[in-house]
């Protein structure tokens, strides 16, 4: 088992998606919020965090709700980061079913030693498949406070390790691996066509 947390975040408006939850939408055989615990089901603490406690009880997972309802993926990282039993933490979305889950693995065995672990990639941040460390519950908790709402904005107060395309893509490519489904449009295209909803392809593309 890996001695770290693993938030998975699944409190959002899903506007985009027609305010349908992404986390029930189907791939194969199961549904995105059971891929996703999948993924993270070799650590030891997971925790979901989302402001519909009773929709995801069947998964039998420890469940806490926004301390700051929201506040958007900034205030859900702050709430798992304060029930985390660890001090290192994953952090993975709802809507990302193709990241590898030995990608993830990998970035909690960077965590230790630094305040945060993010894909930097072509100048863009993935800073929802990262990592987030206890320390990072004041300085989330001050931007609150202070009406930040992109985590990024508080990254020049981190100290952070930001992994590049080369290092992400021992694991899988980076474009399929951080297709993030926030459309109806992008479900269509993502998971109808290129998978026609078949989950033993979706396991080969994540191997
Ligand atoms: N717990 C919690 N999770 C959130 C919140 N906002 C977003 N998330 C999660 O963060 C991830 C990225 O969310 P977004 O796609 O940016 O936002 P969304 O609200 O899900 O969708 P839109 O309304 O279409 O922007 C998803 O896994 C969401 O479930 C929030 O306020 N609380």
């Amino acid at each position: 088992m890996i001695e770290s947390s693993a938030i998975v975040l699944a409190g959002g408006r899903n506007s985009r998606m027609g305010y349908q939850n992404k986390s029930f939408l189907k791939l194969g055989e199961s549904n995105f919020i059971e891929i996703v615990l999948e993924k993270v089901k070799e650590f030891n603490d997971i925790i979901i965090v989302t402001n519909a406690p009773d929709e995801y009880e069947y998964l039998g997972i420890k469940i806490v709700k926004d301390i700051f309802p929201f506040t958007g993926p900034l205030g859900a990282i702050y709430t798992g980061l304060k029930y985390a039993k660890y001090d290192n933490s994953i952090i993975f979305p709802c809507d990302m079913p193709f990241v590898n889950h030995k990608l993830l693995e990998h970035i909690a065995k960077i965590a230790k030693g630094y305040d945060g672990v993010v894909p930097k990639v072509d100048g863009y941040y993935q800073p929802l498949c990262s990592a987030y460390s206890k320390k990072c519950i004041e300085i989330f908790g001050e931007g609150l406070k202070n009406g930040i709402t992109k985590i990024i904005d508080l990254y020049p107060l981190m100290n952070i390790y930001y992994m590049t395309r080369k290092e992400i893509e021992q694991y899988g490519n980076y474009d399929d691996m951080f297709i993030n489904i926030n459309t109806p449009r992008e479900y269509e295209k993502h998971i109808k066509e290129d998978l026609n909803g078949n989950r033993d392809m979706y396991c080969r593309k994540i191997k």
